[in-house]
């Protein structure tokens, strides 16, 4: 395997290496944001460019659109494209009913449009994002820059009324707030625990200042989980399956990493 990578690394890449396999010439392709998806983008434009595939793709931030550009894949918008075939992402947890967290990247919104208008959402990650129940990982909530205290305030009373482990809510960037690709802020909320994820989903996103929240609930039917030796776990409802990738192809991959 490539010495150069860290254990984490080297597991992004095995489950970003793996994922594009279930791509297919002519395929239209959402492409997620973050560290393991950068790796995708980067096995993507391989592929691509070894085997002259003819893909249509569109990114879920800017950061992916410069990489993939860069890469000399096709971009173009959803409203261009469509429907989607598939799209391939990461998250920041993912639960025994393939439930997820994103957002951590602050690219859940257009993460979860792009996969909304996807016929499958494959999800690429490490063993370490694995969780028994969601919200050790802080549920990021994007919300309108406009009355930012009283759109906070809505959310507290929210989860108040949630079954949850802890209700600590902080702006992301704090006093520099992050701002996302849409021009609005995060509000990460630490929960510890959720215990019923459909209902705080449906809660927050009724609060008008809220745009979206990071629960991707039922959205997704395929994890591939990488792990540093190289092996690649690929599990659906219906069981799971290991394959080997070869570490050594991260060494001939076009483009860094972000
Ligand atoms: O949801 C995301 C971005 O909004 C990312 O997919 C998530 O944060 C995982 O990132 P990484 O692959 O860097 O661990």
């Amino acid at each position: 395997m490539s010495l150069s990578l860290s254990p984490a690394e080297a597991g992004k890449f095995a489950a970003a290496r793996r994922s594009v396999d279930f791509v297919e010439d002519g395929m239209r392709l959402g492409l997620g944001t973050g560290s393991t998806a950068a790796w995708m983008v980067r096995c993507l434009a391989k592929r691509a460019r070894d085997e002259q595939l003819d893909l249509l793709c569109v990114p879920t931030s800017e950061a992916t659109e410069r990489l993939a550009r860069a890469l000399g894949l096709t971009v173009t918008t959803l409203d261009e494209a469509g429907h989607l075939d598939l799209t391939i992402d990461g998250a920041d947890e993912f639960d025994p009913s393939f439930n997820l967290i994103k957002g951590g990247g602050g690219a859940h919104l257009r993460e979860k449009i792009v996969a909304a208008a996807s016929q499958e959402m494959l999800v690429i990650t490490d063993p370490s994002k694995d969780v028994a129940a969601l919200g050790a990982f802080p549920l990021p909530i994007e919300v309108l820059r406009f009355g930012l205290a009283s759109t906070r305030s809505q959310i507290e009373a929210v989860l108040a009324e949630e079954p949850v482990a802890k209700r600590e809510i902080r702006l992301r960037g704090g006093n520099d707030p992050l701002v996302t690709d849409e021009g609005n802020f995060i509000i990460d909320a630490h929960l510890g625990r959720i215990d019923d994820p459909e209902a705080l989903a449906v809660a927050l996103n009724k609060i008008p200042g809220v745009v979206e929240n990071g629960l991707f609930l039922g959205m997704c039917r395929t994890i591939v989980i990488g792990r540093e030796d190289g092996s690649v776990e690929t599990r659906t409802q219906d069981g799971s399956k290991i394959t080997d990738v070869d570490m050594a192809e991260a060494e001939t991959l076009p483009g860094g990493p972000e």
